[in-house]
């Protein structure tokens, strides 16, 4: 086992998940690329966190190293109690497949199911029931009761997007990563979305973290990590798009 350096400690705020020294390189030599150039971070348990940066800035490498999809170069990075790079691939799997909702913009639907048995498959493949209250209640607020029958493909783009939504949030994941969730949609229906990722995480205490270009879309955070070249250069509390907008305009976005 090697050690390494914790240059900040983890705190004693509930974290849901969390990276020290975490470094991811590609390639080698003159061709090697610092996608994640030593970052430290703590996503807050019961807490809404955008991730945002210039493109090539490393967001969607480290919402990826971070739940678990991919493994770090060096450093360390923890789901809960539990240490990653200490796991088995099959281990990580198990710790995703229950602590974790994914959100991304290819919906990864599976074409041959309902939207109703697309919602429940997670937790019908880790055995668990369907909380039929719960399932209503993510249902109509996402607007889907008249849908859950169909398949994907006689669903709009935004209709798939709440879909995949719904799946992430029915199974109640202690955490839920997000990549641009609402960048496929219309600014009506994105809206929609990200007040629905608002209110999981005021009234129903569900954390999420998200990457996302939109300051409008940041904005619905409640802390956002500005990332240039690898490295967490700033964040922000309680983010209104404007705030955002001038921090990425400083950044040369
Ligand atoms: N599989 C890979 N192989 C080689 N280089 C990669 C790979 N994935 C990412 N990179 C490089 O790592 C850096 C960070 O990429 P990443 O996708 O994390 O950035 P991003 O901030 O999410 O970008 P964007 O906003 O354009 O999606 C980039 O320079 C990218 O080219």
């Amino acid at each position: 086992m090697t050690t390494t350096l914790i240059e900040t400690p983890r705190t004693s705020v509930a974290v849901a998940a969390s990276m020290r020294g975490g470094t991811k390189t590609y390639g080698h030599g003159d061709a090697e690329v610092r996608a994640l150039d030593g970052i430290d971070v703590d996503v807050a348990t019961g807490e809404f966190t955008a991730i945002m940066g210039p493109s090539g800035s490393g967001k969607s490498t480290l919402l990826h190293t971070l739940a678990g999809l991919d493994r770090l170069t060096a450093g360390q990075s923890w789901i809960g109690d539990q240490e990653l790079s200490r796991l088995s691939e099959d281990k990580i799997t198990q710790v995703r497949r229950d602590k974790i909702g994914f959100v991304f913009q290819a919906f990864n639907l599976i074409p041959s199911l309902s939207a109703r048995e697309n919602i429940t498959l997670p937790l019908d493949i880790s055995g668990r029931r369907v909380e039929q209250a719960w399932f209503d209640e993510v249902i109509g607020i996402l607007g889907l009761g008249d849908r859950l029958t169909h398949l994907p493909a006689e669903l709009s783009g935004g209709q798939q997007q709440r879909v995949a939504v719904a799946r992430a949030l029915v199974a109640r994941p202690e955490l839920i990563f997000a990549d641009e969730p609402s960048g496929n949609l219309d600014s009506r229906s994105g809206g929609e979305l990200l007040a629905f990722m608002r209110r999981a995480v005021t009234d129903f205490g569900q954390t999420i973290a998200m990457v996302t270009h939109d300051p409008t879309a940041a904005s619905f955070a409640d802390r956002v990590l500005f990332l240039a070249d690898g490295r967490i250069v700033d964040e922000m509390r309680d983010p209104t798009a404007e705030l955002v907008l001038d921090r990425m305009k400083q950044m040369g976005h």
